[in-house]
């Protein structure tokens, strides 16, 4: 029998139609949409005439626009008030649900749709938006699409597409003391750069991604479109049927023991081939940051800055001119570097095990006065768990502000922006320039390395912050 990947698996059983020396007609089981990307694809449907074939596969929130206090009170800003009021708007006229702002579930698009349980092992996910990547932690193949694609998808509830290559990472052994899933994924793309899986679709694989639960692997899987990849995911086990299990959306009863069976068929096959593949050793991964201007730009937090040696021409050019932008010098230690902000939050780092690690490290000790400590949950049920965990109080005593759940200073289409030139460290994917605001400089790590130069004020290693 023909030896098949975890994600060939997925990908054939949604193709409806194969066309020669095309891309294959394929069907999308789940569309999750937001206020940015959706609004001139409901426009078009609307002067086609056309309405949603499938409203009930459709999910909505608000996110990238929202502010982060005050949100039960009308938006000030007028561009994201109008985004805003046209997504409850469009959801109304063609029955779809929609997670507003204020309600139970209301929250990062790519932090409900798990929290829910919509997301599922083995199904197709799109969603106008680059990190529905994240959902592919279930074993689903999930990807941005573009907003002439979500018109697509409206209206017959399938895309064309090609089908992409596949590498496999394998990460085998256990990870150090204080290193976490953000600082494999930093380490991968520091490895193999930001455009070192651009083309493919990545399996995660190895005991070191088997031991992750949920939340770290959706960190890892989150972060494959910044190596270039379509995507990425992981196949299912009992990690993640645990996670599934009493979920709102998740099957009950015979239909939940009918889907743990078949997702259990969702792995690779011994013998499967994959068009590219990397192997890596956890042992070798350390607490991760990233000084440049490119999610690959990334060393270990005792690491030095690289230098120019054998660098040339406009690719010299290039690099001098991100580490101009971010203040530093080539071979310069990042140790030591003083920080003016951090920021826990994001689809990548603002679930409830992210802010549980800061809370934890954080706990009895206070923030270094040059630091501004923002934290931002990635949904309201995430927000409800800190508050009843006592995390939001151990977070407060400790100089934390905590606001209202959305994507907040990750991108900045919103109020939370960082001041240029200032310092960011940041538990969110882009550290591109004037990503947290312009002039605004963005260094990439984990919850827990964030925690700990909270408390310091400046680059250190978690590992030595007691
Ligand atoms: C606004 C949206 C289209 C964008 C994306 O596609 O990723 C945003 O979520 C981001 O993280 O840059
Ligand atoms: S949290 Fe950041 S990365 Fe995630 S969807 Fe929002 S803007 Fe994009």
């Amino acid at each position: 029998m023909e030896k098949k990947t975890l994600f060939d698996k997925v990908w054939d059983a949604h193709v409806i139609k194969s066309v020669q020396d095309g891309p294959d007609v394929f069907f999308i089981d789940k569309h999750f949409i937001h206020e940015v990307t959706s609004p001139v694809a409901f426009l078009n449907l609307e002067k086609r005439g056309i309405g949603v074939m499938f409203p009930e596969r459709t999910v909505a929130t608000p996110d990238h626009n929202v502010p982060t206090i005050d949100q039960d009170k009308t938006i000030k800003d007028k561009l994201s008030r109008m985004q805003v009021e046209k997504l409850r708007e469009n959801c109304k006229n063609h029955g779809i649900d929609l997670h507003d702002l204020g309600s139970a579930h209301h929250g990062i698009v790519h932090v409900i749709g798990p929290e829910l349980g919509i997301t599922q092992p083995g199904m197709t996910i799109v969603c106008g938006d680059s990190h529905t990547s994240t959902h592919g932690a279930f074993g689903a193949i999930a990807f941005g699409i573009g907003t002439s694609e979500v018109e697509m998808v409206f209206a017959t509830q399938c895309i064309m597409q090609s089908k992409p290559k596949k590498m496999r990472i394998t990460v085998e052994g256990t990870l150090g003391k204080g290193v976490t899933s953000k600082d494999i994924i930093l380490y991968i793309i520091s490895k193999i750069s930001a455009a070192g899986a651009t083309g493919y679709f990545v399996e995660y694989a190895g005991s070191a991604i088997q031991s992750l639960s949920m939340e770290a692997r959706m960190t890892i899987c989150n972060m494959s479109i910044e190596m270039g990849a379509r995507g990425g995911l992981i196949a299912p086990d009992e990690t993640t049927f645990e996670y599934l299990k009493g979920k709102q959306y998740a099957p009950i009863g015979a239909d939940w023991e009918k889907a743990v069976s078949e997702w259990k068929e969702l792995k690779t096959d011994e013998g499967a081939t994959f068009d590219m593949e990397y192997n890596f050793e956890a042992e070798d991964i350390e607490p991760m940051i990233t000084y440049g201007t490119n999610p690959g730009m990334g060393i270990k937090v005792v690491g030095n800055i690289p230098t120019t040696d054998g660098m040339e021409g406009s690719n010299k050019k290039t690099y001098l001119k991100s580490l101009d932008y971010m203040g530093f010098a080539p071979g310069e230690a990042i140790k030591g570097k003083k920080v003016d902000y951090v920021f826990v939050g994001s689809c990548t780092n603002g679930r409830i095990e992210d802010i549980r690690a800061v809370a934890d490290f954080v706990k009895g000790k206070k923030k270094a006065d040059n630091i501004t400590a923002w934290i931002v949950p990635g949904s309201r049920e995430v927000e409800k768990l800190a508050h009843e965990e006592g995390l939001v109080k151990i977070l407060e005593e400790a100089g934390f502000e905590l606001r209202q759940p959305g994507c907040s200073a990750c991108l900045a289409m919103n109020d939370d922006k960082i001041p240029a030139g200032k310092y960011a460290v940041s538990t969110s994917n882009r550290n591109f320039e004037g990503r947290q605001g312009p002039g605004a400089r963005t260094m990439l790590a984990s919850p827990l390395t964030v925690a700990a130069v909270a408390v310091t004020g400046e680059i250190c290693d978690p590992r030595e912050v007691f």
